[in-house]
């Protein structure tokens, strides 16, 4: 049995993307972290299946998957890569597409551009809402005081459907990302692990971000994480609410939208990579150059 695939990135946050409205597969947890291998698989960031509905006011279900071959909530990047597929597989010929993912309804739009436009939901930032238990909660206003490995860091969190943290830096470029983002990826007080965003503040309405995705590492770009850092920005008064707000990351960047108590609107672009076909036996895949016009 052969199985189509299609690789695409947003802003190089690289996905293997699989239709199961039309094929079928059994995803297991193996078989996904052997698929993401960059050395012995096809390689990417994250798994984004294309499945049938399973409510009746939705046109697909989305679910992601980490390269470690973890389940998650919501991918951003992602979000906007799964609509030009269902376009370009003809799975759907509307501009505005309606998915369930594990963390709820997201509203996909497209352009005849590539690009597309998110709605991403209403950030949360309540501790059990992330999920954030630290032993002890040290809070200056919105900031956690967090103990990582015996340095004391300071950080704020958010949830986009998915769990961040998010914290300021001087310079993106100095930043300690490998260390410190692994470190807090998995530290006890993020119970279901977490996404780490370290974010510097350019002007009111432009920010430059760095992202250690949760089961993944550093990526070139993180969807959520841009929009973690951009509603943070703005309930801190960093940045400016109702604009748009340009998040610079190393991929390129995504224009970013918030007003409190709205949803946060995220726009960017999407690029087909190539197409090609796996057997889930052994792998063998095949790719072709020609992506979907
Ligand atoms: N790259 C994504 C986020 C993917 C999921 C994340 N690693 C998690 O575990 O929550 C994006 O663009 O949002």
């Amino acid at each position: 049995m052969l199985i189509e695939f299609t690789k695409m990135h947003g802003l190089g946050n690289d996905f293997m993307v699989i239709d199961l409205v039309t094929q079928r597969l059994e995803l297991t947890k193996e078989l996904i972290s052997l698929l993401g291998d960059r050395h012995m698989g096809i390689g990417f960031d994250q798994l984004l299946v294309v499945e049938p509905p399973m409510r009746p006011d939705v046109d697909f279900r989305y679910r992601i998957f980490n390269s470690d071959g973890s389940e998650v909530e919501q991918c951003g990047n992602g979000a906007r890569c799964f609509a030009r597929f269902v376009q370009a597989r003809k799975l759907s010929f509307k501009q505005r597409i309606r998915v369930e993912t594990k963390s709820g309804i997201l509203t996909l739009t497209t352009d005849n551009y590539g690009w597309v436009e998110v709605d991403m939901g209403k950030p949360r930032f309540e501790p059990d809402e992330i999920p954030f238990t630290p032993k002890a909660i040290t809070k200056i206003q919105n900031a956690y005081h967090l103990d990582v490995e015996g340095t004391p860091v300071q950080l704020y969190v958010a949830n986009m459907g998915n769990p961040h943290a998010v914290i300021k830096v001087d310079d993106i470029l100095t930043a300690d990302v490998e260390t410190l983002g692994k470190a807090i990826e998995s530290h006890p007080a993020f119970p279901e692990r977490v996404n780490v965003g370290f974010v510097q503040v350019m002007n009111q309405r432009h920010i430059r971000l760095r992202v250690y995705e949760r089961g993944v590492g550093e990526t070139q770009a993180c969807g959520t994480g841009a929009c973690a850092a951009v509603a943070t920005g703005i309930r801190e008064g960093w940045l400016d609410e109702g604009e748009e707000i340009r998040a610079q990351l190393y991929g390129g960047s995504l224009l970013i939208r918030w007003s409190p108590g709205y949803s946060v609107m995220m726009t960017g672009p999407t690029a087909f990579v190539y197409e090609g076909i796996f057997s889930p036996d052994g792998i063998m895949a095949q790719a072709g150059l020609k992506p979907p016009a």
